[in-house]
């Protein structure tokens, strides 16, 4: 093995966004250790937008990972990584190709069909008048879908009773619901999952609020 493998991996991230979020659930479940480069989304319109963070990131958002030599960008492409190099630290795929489809389907809601509606980049076009409605009405839709998946997949977690990368979506996905005040009472299953996961050492580590850029009035 090469310098860079051994090199710990160093995850740009900021404490609230559920994209980070979701990645540094997929890091701790595996137990792979990680250095945090805190990006903040909202110091002076943003250090995601300077010249020398849209060199690791064209997109301009957080997060991204340097590992194994490499630096990778989207959320989801950095868990599949994680998945497929290290399929035998505690796997986040189940084996069988259907469970699979399920598990990719819900993150693939959250990750296509929520949070991108809800994202600082669209709230601020969208307005400080609007933004609150917005929310809420692209978070409810996309939970009403998310909710009905579940009925038919799952356990104890999303897919089945193992947590999954939809675990890993889901439960930062949550968090932003309540922080646009979305009603979650028709949502029994997603509610379920959440309070599930909560108290779980991986999920705790990777919260908002256990995080180095985490405002201190808000770290608990
Ligand atoms: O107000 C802030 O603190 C800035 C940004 C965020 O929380 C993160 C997002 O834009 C949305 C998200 O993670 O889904």
């Amino acid at each position: 093995m090469g310098d860079d493998v051994e090199t710990k991996p160093v995850l740009y991230s900021y404490w609230r966004s559920s994209c980070s979020w979701r990645v540094r659930i997929a890091l701790n479940l595996k137990e792979i250790p990680y250095d945090i480069k805190a990006v903040s989304l909202i110091k002076g319109g943003g250090e995601q937008h300077c010249n020398e963070y849209r060199e690791v990131n064209p997109m301009e958002q957080v997060p991204s990972l340097c590992i194994d030599g490499h630096t990778l960008v989207e959320s989801l492409n950095i868990m599949h990584y994680l998945e497929e190099t290290r399929p035998n630290q505690r796997p986040l795929m189940p084996q069988d190709c259907f469970k699979r489809a399920k598990v990719r389907e819900i993150c693939e809601v959250i990750s296509s069909g929520i949070q991108p509606l809800q994202n600082l980049i669209v709230l601020i076009y969208v307005g400080e008048e609007k933004k609150k409605e917005w929310a809420q009405h692209w978070i409810t839709r996309g939970f009403r879908a998310v909710e009905k998946l579940l009925s038919a997949c799952a356990g104890k977690y999303c897919v089945g009773d193992e947590i999954t990368l939809a675990d890993c979506c889901l439960v930062p996905q949550v968090f932003n619901a309540r922080r646009f005040h979305v009603d979650l009472r028709p949502f029994p299953i997603i509610l379920r999952i959440d309070r599930e996961l909560e108290n779980h050492p991986a999920f705790r580590a990777a919260h908002p609020s256990s995080q180095p850029d985490c405002p201190p009035e808000v770290a608990k």
